[in-house]
């Protein structure tokens, strides 16, 4: 068998759909992206592509590292998006040539269902006790929200309070009958984390994710020494060489590697089993569409580290288009009550809807994730 010919489609709401062609008729999807950056990782693909055509795509690992080490400069979020959703159409390829879902190919379920978590809240999270409510109607009882608005490196008992009520809120009104974890999204500087920690102990969420920018990840292990709370990280590191660094140094106890950000199926299938070596849970990052989930999942399946999965339906960055959208079967996705049934399909067992995929395309608009600044006009992170 031999790759044909590669297609990108950017879609709203700020996705793109990769698709790979081969001379045996059969077709292979992937969801490479940098949320924000879209046209780039386009550009990283269609710079891989000429060294694809003619090549076998049944020789995944082969192209991996033709990709990863063929580029003297490597590594970093576009090369390593573009690299994973090449890689999870290679991997749509050989399980639909092979008849099999690709967790098959993986050694096989060691779960019979995945938990799933939703987003609530929004970029300045708010109404979260009502979103949570309606949720839970449909079954979820795990959760994630940002922990806090922008915040100065060094701010105020007001502004920690408010962080902390909300949080207080949650747990008055639910008790333990839900979890929740909270994302600081990089908006937090080491000393404030540490306060907020300290400050939300007792309401135990699940995990604070990126308790500091990725670019900080020193401070980790100082941040868990004085926390219970497990500290998770991962959407901004894209190979295991950087991967490696958090499991040497420790700090972390979940690890939120992308499944369209760190190489695809092949790279975050080793980084999750080098997590697994440091006692480190898994919870892949996807606040993205159906063939990044579908990647998710798949490694999930195989992984016994993997804890939890997040998935984009009603998160507040999908305006324009739903999870489910692009996809001919939504049964595709098997949802009870929080957990997703494995794939039945060959491949990643996801049927793109190309047809509506096309005409998406026409018009897509290039998504930007919000600048936000402090009051005094300073950047403040998003
Ligand atoms: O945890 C999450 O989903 C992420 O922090 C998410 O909010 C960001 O990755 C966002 O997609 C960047 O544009
Ligand atoms: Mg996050």
């Amino acid at each position: 068998m031999q790759i044909t010919k590669i297609t990108t489609y950017r879609i709203p709401p700020r996705w793109m759909l990769l698709k790979i062609e081969t001379d045996a008729g059969i077709v292979g999807w992937g969801e490479p992206v940098i949320e924000g950056r879209a046209r780039t990782v386009e550009t990283a693909v269609h710079e891989f592509t000429p060294n694809l055509i003619g090549k076998d795509p049944s020789r995944i690992n082969d192209l991996w590292h033709e990709m990863y080490r063929g580029s003297f400069y490597r590594g970093g979020p576009i090369l390593m998006s573009a690299i994973a959703g090449i890689d999870q159409a290679l991997w749509d390829i050989k399980g639909k040539a092979l008849g099999v879902p690709v967790y098959q190919l993986l050694g096989g379920l060691v779960r019979d269902k995945m938990k799933t978590y939703s987003w609530v809240g929004g970029d300045r999270p708010a109404d979260v006790i009502n979103s949570i409510r309606k949720l839970r109607e449909s079954g979820f009882d795990t959760f994630k929200m940002n922990g806090t608005e922008e915040l100065a490196m060094i701010d105020t008992s007001i502004a920690i309070d408010a962080a902390v009520a909300r949080v207080a809120e949650i747990r008055s009104a639910f008790g333990n009958e839900i979890e929740f974890g909270l994302d600081f999204h990089g908006r937090v500087s080491a000393p404030m984390a540490k306060v907020l920690l300290r400050e939300l102990e007792p309401y135990r969420p699940l995990f604070v994710e990126e308790p500091v920018l990725a670019e900080n990840a020193e401070h980790y292990p100082h941040l868990a020494a004085c926390t219970s709370i497990p500290l998770a990280a991962g959407e901004r590191m894209y190979s295991r060489w950087e991967f490696k660094r958090v499991f040497e140094q420790g700090g972390i106890s979940i690890v939120q590697p992308d499944l369209s950000h760190a190489g695809g199926i092949t790279e975050c299938l080793k980084i999750g089993s080098m997590a697994e070596s440091y006692d480190v849970a898994l919870a892949p990052h996807c606040p993205l569409g159906p063939i990044a989930l579908a990647a998710c999942l798949h490694v999930d399946f195989v992984s016994h580290n993997a804890v939890l999965q997040e998935q984009s339906m009603g998160i507040h960055y999908n305006n324009g288009a739903e999870l489910l959208d692009y996809v001919l079967n939504r049964d595709d996705f098997k949802m009870t009550d929080g957990y997703i049934q494995p794939f039945t399909k060959p491949g990643l067992g996801v049927e793109i809807n190309e047809e509506r995929v096309i005409e998406a395309s026409k018009n897509a608009e290039d998504w930007r994730n919000p600048i936000w600044r402090h009051p005094d006009g300073s950047m403040a992170e998003w």
